[in-house]
């Protein structure tokens, strides 16, 4: 059996945020993660939580000034500041909230900045797992696709593993988002066998549309039942862009006993 998680930063995206809790609940999920809640508070987010029933089990670091082309700080040099004020913030909604895992977003950096980015992003995460301590959280880092996200530090699984390494510490773990990956890469099954120890969560949708995973050149319904067959107990987070409503496209979901997941632990 596998659990799904709405990302409710894409799905439910024409209601208000505080809304889209129970609307995942009410197609089946019992976990939602999102990006950045920080525009509400830790209250109004544990009363959503509540009403819904459900768990929020993922959430960002905040990622700057998007409005200036920021997506997060922790890779780019001169903003550790700024990067560890952010941390602080998603640190103590988790804490609040019983969130497992925080998406630590590396930024984008110009192409000459990349090797200080490196220093600075293993800087960064070392001090964010001294701050983890032994709360249980995990924090992950997930390639993002150059199409997408042009800029953007972290491209690719392998990059991400010679940050683990130098990171050297099991509390970070890579968010293998199978769009990103296929986009940038491909070779799934391989790269997710090849580095099956450090993937922490995953995420899923169509390639190349962002649509449900339905369709597209991505065979989901193999990837899962190979994810499966390797005793994946994580989350896979449904992180598309539907293509009608949210509601009328969740189909795909049935096969993999949405509705009849119950919580994990
Ligand atoms: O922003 C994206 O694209 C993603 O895939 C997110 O998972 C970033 O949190
Ligand atoms: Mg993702």
């Amino acid at each position: 059996m596998i659990q799904l998680a709405a990302n409710i930063a894409f799905l439910f995206s024409n209601r208000p945020f505080l809304e889209r809790f129970e609307a995942a609940k009410a197609v089946g999920f019992d976990c939602v993660e999102c990006h950045w809640p920080y525009d509400h508070s830790i209250e109004e987010i544990a009363g959503a939580l509540e009403r819904s029933m459900v768990r929020l089990t993922g959430i960002n670091t905040p990622p700057g000034d998007m409005g200036a082309g920021e997506l997060g700080l922790a890779a780019v040099p001169g903003r550790e500041e700024d990067f560890e004020r952010g941390f602080d913030l998603a640190l103590s909604y988790a804490k609040a909230l019983g969130v497992r895992m925080i998406h630590v977003m590396a930024g984008n950096v110009p192409d000459d900045a990349r090797t200080a980015a490196f220093e600075t992003f293993v800087s960064n995460l070392k001090k964010a797992v001294e701050k983890v301590g032994s709360s249980g959280i995990t924090l992950l880092i997930e390639p993002l696709n150059t199409i997408d996200r042009p800029g953007y530090f972290l491209t690719s699984v392998e990059q991400a593993v010679e940050v683990l390494d130098a990171v050297g510490s099991d509390r970070v773990k890579i968010l293998f988002d199978v769009y990103h990956v296929q986009l940038q890469q491909g070779n799934i099954i391989n790269r997710l066998e090849w580095n099956w120890a450090r993937i922490g969560h995953i995420q899923i949708a169509a390639v190349p549309d962002r649509g449900e995973p339905d369709t597209g050149e991505i065979n989901y319904p193999f990837v899962i039942q190979h994810l499966v067959m390797k005793g994946y107990s994580g989350l896979i987070g449904a992180e598309y862009q539907p293509r009608e409503t949210t509601e009328t496209g969740m189909a795909w979901a049935w096969q993999y006993g949405l509705g009849r997941t119950g919580n994990p632990e």
